[in-house]
């Protein structure tokens, strides 16, 4: 209801009525009593929940813990609520909501993961879902009903279709070739890494999903998409300030997008989806265009009447490709690089190892992945040491009150995995901030026990455990390895011949956190490896010629209407 109309829709004679017949200091001292008592009860009612939810600070009345929020990184302050409470989870107050953290690989585990049957819903998102991407998007569906869960099955299902495990398979060739052509790409302009990862990572979620290769890192579905995302990243952490504000105060996210800066542009203006249309049009666009039969859009496009779904649906279906898998890839692959230049050392057995069994004259394939076990750890270790998602992306929800050592964790509660503190966990990995390969070898003294196969919890848990896994360690697996096996990266020197030093803490402060800029120095290993570097660049980008091709849409445009 527009503002207008809800004031015209206000009882005003009752009011003039009732101030002739009172008074307007009775009125006043009235209204002002009944306001102290609802704040009292509900202040004790937020105090006997509290009481029996996990430890945490003092909430105040109606803005529970809000103010308390550090500026940057929550995280790292949860870590230590964490450790001053002696407790894995903690209770924090966004406004009148209780959110729990979980600070812990094993609780993580024990609730996200053995008992997914209640931990796999998401929280009334505000910001990022009724703002953004929309709550009836996959990554942020609410599975509390049985219609609910069902929806949330058939897009699980619908999604798995183009980037589950078995298909994912048979992106092999046009991944290892985007890959090759990142090498290929660092030979020449090797200052411009960031950018090559990055159209790296757009252009593989775009050949799966549009049929369509992303040549140059000044593409705008780069720029733009990636630009996009950052943004939505930083919005979305908790915070004190708007938007994130909106969480606590739900009714200001109703004011019209345009008269209400608060918002920070999110949120549809009049008729527009802006998003949604973007990404609508683009796989529509993809659908119409000849050849390519096996590409998502296409297949989402052929199963929607079977599916019922809505352009809304297909847009996000379509648009997680990007929105999910390009920032959260590429920026993996900057964290590489950091690693590689502040831990030199760490890539001497993985260089002892390809030499051995890969050698000079042609780069690793994923057929070598079972005689390299120390790269193997290496990507592991890539995925544990700064995990993009850091906040394991969307919170999960409970659809039923549950306890967990006694404490009350309420039904709907945002339950939300802190990445960084069970990765830096003293007892799962020792000195947690160097970076390390061999806490993922079994048989060597660093590694120690942690639930689980993989090692990390990068990619999130349980139910909702992230749809393009199999896609992104497969990537990150095979540009690692062909970096490892192709460059040394030294420290960048200054006009004075210095080296420039690296901060492995200074990242961004988003919800995924990349390195912010820095400078490194890349150079092939030798003159028989970059012979092969050309060459193979050469020859994949012959065979992706394939995939040429433009479209005519901008997300720019939509963002304008
Ligand atoms: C390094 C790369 C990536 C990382 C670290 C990552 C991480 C995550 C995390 C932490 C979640 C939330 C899991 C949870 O709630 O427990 C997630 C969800 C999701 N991710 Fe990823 N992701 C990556 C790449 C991708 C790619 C390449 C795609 C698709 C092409 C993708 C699609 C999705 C989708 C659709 C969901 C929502 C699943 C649901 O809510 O049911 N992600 N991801």
């Amino acid at each position: 209801m527009a503002i207008e109309q809800l004031f015209e829709a206000l009882p005003l004679h009752y009011v003039q009525h009732a101030l002739t017949k009172y008074g307007a200091a009775n009125l006043g001292l009235t209204l002002l009593v009944t306001l102290v008592v609802g704040i009292l009860a509900d202040y004790a009612w937020m105090l006997y929940i509290r009481s029996k939810m996990p430890p945490g600070p003092l909430p105040w009345p109606i803005v529970g813990n809000t103010f308390q929020l550090p500026d940057v990184k929550p995280w790292i302050y949860f870590e230590e609520l964490s450790k001053k409470f002696n407790a894995p989870i903690i209770t924090f107050w966004i406004g009148r909501n209780p959110t729990v953290w979980i600070n812990d690989a094993w609780t993580a585990s024990d609730l996200l993961e053995k008992r997914a049957g209640i931990y796999s819903s998401r929280p009334r998102m505000l910001v990022f879902a009724e703002l953004g991407s929309g709550q009836n998007n996959l990554v942020n569906m609410i599975t509390t009903t049985q219609a609910q869960r069902e929806r949330w099955r058939v897009m699980r299902k619908v999604t798995h279709q183009g980037v589950g495990i078995q298909q994912v398979r048979k992106y092999r060739d046009f991944q290892n070739d985007e890959s090759k052509i990142v090498a290929y790409d660092l030979l020449k302009t090797p200052e411009y890494y960031v950018e090559h990862f990055e159209r790296y990572a757009t252009s593989v979620v775009s050949i799966v999903g549009f049929g369509r290769r992303v040549s140059d890192a000044k593409d705008p579905i780069i720029t733009e998409v990636i630009a996009f995302m950052h943004r939505a990243a930083s919005l979305n952490v908790p915070g004190k300030t708007f938007p994130m504000l909106m969480e606590t105060f739900p009714f200001l996210a109703k004011f019209p997008t345009e008269i209400a800066p608060w918002k920070g542009g999110l949120g549809r203006r009049g008729k527009s989806y802006r998003g949604h249309d973007f990404f609508y049009s683009l796989a529509e666009e993809a659908a119409n265009n000849p050849g390519h039969e096996d590409c998502y859009s296409k297949f989402v496009f052929r199963e929607a009447p079977k599916y019922n779904l809505n352009p809304q649906e297909i847009s996000s279906l379509s648009g997680n490709l990007f929105g999910a898998g390009s920032d959260t890839s590429s920026s993996t692959l900057v964290t590489a690089v950091l690693a590689m230049r502040a831990f030199p050392d760490t890539l001497i057995p993985a260089w002892e190892e390809l030499d051995r069994v890969v050698g000079s004259d042609r780069s690793p394939t994923f057929d070598d992945d079972e005689n390299l076990p120390y790269m193997r750890a290496l990507v592991k270790e890539v995925f544990r040491w700064r995990s993009v998602a850091i906040i394991g992306g969307q919170p999960h929800a409970p659809t039923q009150d549950d306890y967990y050592n006694g404490w009350l964790i309420p039904k709907q509660t945002w339950v939300q995995g802190n990445v960084w503190a069970i990765h830096h966990n003293e007892r799962e990995f020792p000195d947690p901030d160097r970076f390390n390969p061999y806490r993922h070898m079994k048989d060597h003294p660093d590694w120690r026990p942690f639930p689980g196969e993989k090692g990390y919890m990068t990619f999130g848990w349980g139910r909702r455990v992230c749809s393009g896994q199999a896609l992104a360690e497969q990537g990150t697996w095979l540009t690692v390895a062909r970096l490892v096996w192709g460059f040394k990266i030294s420290p960048a020197l200054d006009a004075q011949g210095i080296p420039i030093p690296v901060d492995i803490f200074n990242y961004t402060d988003g919800l995924n956190m990349r390195p912010r800029p820095f400078k490194v120095d890349i150079k092939p290993r030798s003159e028989a490896i970059r012979q092969a570097m050309v060459h193979e660049g050469e020859q994949a980008l012959a065979d992706l010629a394939q995939y040429e091709g433009e479209t005519k849409y901008r997300m720019s445009t939509f963002y304008k209407k």
